[in-house]
């Protein structure tokens, strides 16, 4: 119980008694402490909008003094309405002129090589339970558990660098089964957005690498036995133990066998399995009669248990056969995990061994280094030096992300355990069978090493030395922003921008850093961005034709000419190389081979330095003719039309016949 105080015209006034409780909303309490005499409530006039406002929470804060919202004397009229909004400043920041930053300049990270890392989500486990109730009771219902999610690459074209988020990329883990057969919720995929234009290759493991190492060598029929004796190193019998006395039967029996010739042939009957085994048997048999027999029979036996198991008449091997559910495959798989664990390089290693395996995957094509060391001074003896301490790897193809919105599947998640649900329909489980469920390990996410390579997609290609304009070309022509100004390697990184036509047609440009003399050899960074004129329809060459920079255009052009020529040519320039082997490889080797071949435009940029009227229209012919002669000595793939004169920066001469003529020029190339 409390007085009320009214809010009038004339101030705070008491008025009777009233039971207010606190729920009563303030709208309640305006009707209450309304004479009834007056009517029903009629709505107020509205208000203009410019009501004087106050933050809600004003008065909370250390730095805002509360203060009475009306003009007069700090009292609300009936029906006068008031704004309280929440707090709050006006932001600067709309107010602030938004300036875009310039492109291509160094506070922008390009990356366009990079190596991440993607597995699978694990598949979830399967549960192991029973029924308690009914005539169900005691039979398993435990269920399956959930798929591990994939990884996919996606192409997502508003990217234009490999700057990832992150290096490692999972897909979640699939749920666990749950009783009454519920089956695990399967794991989420996970997308990777990457550019368009992306080359996948995946990174061989060591042990893949060995594996076509053991390819090459069974190939040729010359077994590298330190090699072999390295890989199957440890199988000795401890390993074994458990596998229990069934085994080292098989495995004499194995032994007579495979050194008996009469007894292989009985083999023959069961088809190519078997003859593939013979020989990876006389193989190892051939090389192991220096070495302990018995450690490759142990090892023999466990990696084709198996198969080996059914082609053999022998009461063993029998008893095997009748598990044949998920106690056999339990048993493989752990054999396979020992193989694994085994056949991974071990520490320590001899350094015979890394010499052995070095010399042989060198040999091949394809190896590489990886990650290149600084190259300070551009010399190739001493990069090439630098790389030697590198350790090598092999990188497998996978696919050419140059479609928007393409996905590719890159790490499969793993398989789902299996809940003992699996085993419900049986008549009878054994104990074996009953526990099997949980024996049943899910399967693992693959994992994968990808070596992403980023390759602009643009039709046409600018090369041109430091400073010739070649950004304020692009800037000319397209709505792209690189940084341009007068000093030499401006532009640090490449970036495309598109000409954009009245009817629609586009021709994507790419402004590439400066080349310099001796580029080929690995002076300066253009060389290191020549990749992403691989993929482009034809060639823009720029020179300065003012020579502000005290160049001679002419022997420019040459430069340009010579150290493209040399890149095309042999294609290996450390970090530039085209690695790997395949079709994919040998395409882009070959495109790169015909890089003269393709159609090109040389543009003399700057010319409104050199005047008319002065020196006369015979000092420009003359320049574009010189022009022509070099291109002719260099051999650059040039129409006589297609030596122009422009000014890119200045007077924009020359744009609008050049713009035509590119478009002309690509559509003609497909
Ligand atoms: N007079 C004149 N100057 C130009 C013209 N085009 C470009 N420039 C100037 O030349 C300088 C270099 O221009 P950029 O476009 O940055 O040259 P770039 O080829 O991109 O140089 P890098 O990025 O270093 O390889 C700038 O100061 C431009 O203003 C032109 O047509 N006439
Ligand atoms: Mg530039």
């Amino acid at each position: 119980m409390g007085i009320v105080f009214a809010l009038s015209a004339k101030g705070l006034i008491p008025t009777r008694p009233l039971y207010l409780s606190p729920s009563i909303s303030a709208k309640a309490r305006y009707y209450t402490s309304r004479s009834p005499t007056k009517g029903p409530p009629t709505l107020p006039p509205k208000q203009p909008h410019n009501v004087h406002r106050r933050s809600l929470f004003g008065a909370t804060q250390p730095n805002h003094q509360s203060s009475f919202l009306n003009d007069d004397d700090g009292t609300l009229k009936p029906g006068q309405r008031i704004a309280v909004v929440p707090g709050g400043i006006h932001s600067k920041k709309s107010s602030l002129k938004t300036t875009k930053k310039p492109q291509g300049s160094s506070d922008r990270p390009f990356i366009d090589r990079i190596q991440i890392k993607t597995r699978g989500g694990s598949g979830g486990k399967g549960c192991i339970s029973f029924h308690r109730l009914g005539s169900y009771k005691k039979r398993p219902c435990g269920g399956h558990g959930g798929k591990g999610g994939n990884v996919y690459l996606v192409t997502d074209p508003t990217l234009s660098s490999l700057k990832m988020e992150k290096h490692h990329y999972t897909g979640r883990d699939g749920g666990r089964g749950g009783t009454n057969a519920k089956q695990g919720k399967n794991g989420a995929d996970v997308f990777v957005r990457v550019p368009c234009g992306v080359v996948v290759r995946r990174v061989l493991d060591w042990e893949e690498i060995e594996d076509i190492y053991d390819g090459v060598a069974g190939e040729e029929g010359e077994p590298d036995t330190e090699f072999q004796s390295l890989t199957f190193e440890d199988d000795n019998s401890d390993d074994f133990d458990d596998d229990g006395e069934e085994m080292e039967e098989v495995d004499t029996e194995f032994e007579g066998q495979s050194s008996d010739e009469d007894s292989s042939d009985e083999f023959d009957d069961d088809g190519e399995e078997v003859e593939l085994e013979t020989d990876f048997e006389a193989q190892t048999f051939e090389e192991s009669s220096s070495d302990d027999d018995d450690d490759y029979f142990g090892h023999r036996s466990t990696v084709v248990n198996g198969k080996y198991e059914e082609n053999i008449d022998n009461d063993a091997t029998i008893e095997v056969q009748e598990e044949d559910g998920f106690d056999a495959e339990y048993e493989r798989m752990q054999s396979l995990k020992r193989q694994r664990k085994r056949r991974r390089k071990p520490r320590g290693t001899p350094s015979n061994y890394d010499d052995v395996v070095d010399q042989e995957v060198r040999g091949e094509d394809g190896m590489f280094h990886w990650s290149a060391p600084e190259m300070t001074d551009g010399n190739d003896q001493l990069a090439a030096t630098a790389y030697s301490g590198q350790p090598m790897r092999k990188t497998v193809f996978l696919a050419d992300l140059d479609q928007p919105h393409t996905s590719l599947l890159v790490a499969e998640g793993g398989k789902p355990g299996v809940g003992n649900q699996a085993y419900a329909n049986r008549p009878y489980f054994s104990s074996m069978e009953s526990n099997a469920a949980k024996k049943s390990i899910p399967g693992m996410g693959e994992t994968a090493y990808l070596e992403l390579e980023l390759k602009l997609i643009a039709d046409v290609g600018l090369v041109g030395f430091p400073n010739a304009g070649k950004s304020s070309l692009l800037s000319a022509m397209s709505r792209a922003r690189p940084k341009i100004a007068s000093y030499p390697f401006t532009t640090l990184h490449p970036l495309v921008g598109s000409i954009q036509y009245r009817d629609g047609y586009q021709v994507v440009m790419a402004d590439v850093p400066g080349l310099i003399d001796g580029a080929a050899e690995g002076r300066g960074r253009g060389i290191e961005f020549l990749r992403h004129i691989e993929r482009t329809k034809a060639l823009v060459y720029m020179v300065d034709a003012a020579g502000v920079d005290g160049r001679d255009p002419v022997n420019d052009l040459k430069i340009l000419g010579k150290e493209l020529r040399e890149y095309g040519s042999s294609g290996i320039f450390g970090e530039n190389e085209i690695r790997g082997e395949g079709e994919y490889e040998e395409e882009m080797r070959r495109r790169r081979r015909e890089i003269m071949n393709r159609p090109s435009l040389i543009l003399a940029n700057k010319m409104d330095l050199i005047p008319d009227i002065d020196a006369g229209l015979g000092r420009r012919e003359e320049l574009l003719f010189q022009l022509g002669l070099a291109a002719e000595e260099v051999g650059i793939f040039c129409e006589h039309d297609d030596i122009q004169a422009i000014s890119a920066g200045v007077t924009g001469e020359g744009l609008r016949g050049l713009s035509k003529r590119l478009r002309q020029v690509v559509k003609q190339m497909g």
